[in-house]
């Protein structure tokens, strides 16, 4: 069957904003780089309006959200946003993501871009953490390269999913990947592994923009 080849690297000099109030950031930073992208930390409203689109990454989304107040960037993203600048929510960030939050703090507050309703640390209650290897899809079609090997952390479970949001990745019936237009949300860390390949069609998400 033919695959959904990853596209080619994308224009040098896209520059990819990441969150950078709390969390993992770095090796976000290095895949966006080993794909020609130029990464960018961003911690306050200036850093968000140099930036193409933003990784949102795994961390504690209780905490990013508060820091999303008191850096002021939760106005200046929610516009972004909603004029359809390319996100990629991994962990935490698919949480911040997300229309709905369950188990969340009373003070937490989610962007609302991607039509999911998520439960904060309800992914194998008993173990923290496992792996697993996602067969992936994108845009109906099987991701070339065989399965990707998927590090949960705490991870959140997608209960439901609108019906504009594409299922790209389950663990069991769950949702793991999911993306509606250029928002792409992920339960797991694809930046602790070498496989390139979410981040690459994740980047594929400004072509179209
Ligand atoms: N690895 C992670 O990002 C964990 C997310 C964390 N459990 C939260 O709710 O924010």
């Amino acid at each position: 069957m033919a695959g959904a080849a990853p596209p080619d690297a994308p224009r040098p000099g896209l520059k990819v904003g990441i969150l950078a109030l709390q969390g993992e950031v770095s090796r976000h930073a290095a895949a966006l780089r080993a794909l020609g992208a130029t990464p960018v930390e961003v911690r306050g409203p200036a850093d968000l309006a140099g930036v193409d689109g933003l990784v949102l990454p795994g961390g504690e989304s209780t905490t990013m959200s508060k820091l999303l107040d008191s850096s002021d960037l939760r106005a200046p993203l929610a516009a972004r946003l909603a004029d359809g600048m390319p996100a990629l929510g991994t962990c935490a960030g698919m949480i911040l993501l997300a229309t709905e939050v369950l188990d969340g703090r009373a003070d937490q507050q989610s962007l609302g871009t991607i039509d999911v309703t998520v439960r904060r640390n309800a992914f194998g209650r008993q173990v923290n953490s496992f792996e697993a290897d996602l067969d992936l899809t994108w845009d109906g079609a099987a991701v070339d390269g065989g399965p990707f090997h998927a590090v949960f952390i705490r991870a959140p479970v997608v209960e439901a999913a609108g019906p504009d949001v594409e299922v790209l990745a389950r663990v069991g019936e769950h949702p793991v990947l999911a993306r509606q237009g250029p928002t792409v949300v992920a339960s797991f860390h694809p930046e602790l592994t070498d496989d390139l390949r979410l981040h690459r069609l994740f980047l594929s998400t400004f072509e179209e923009n």
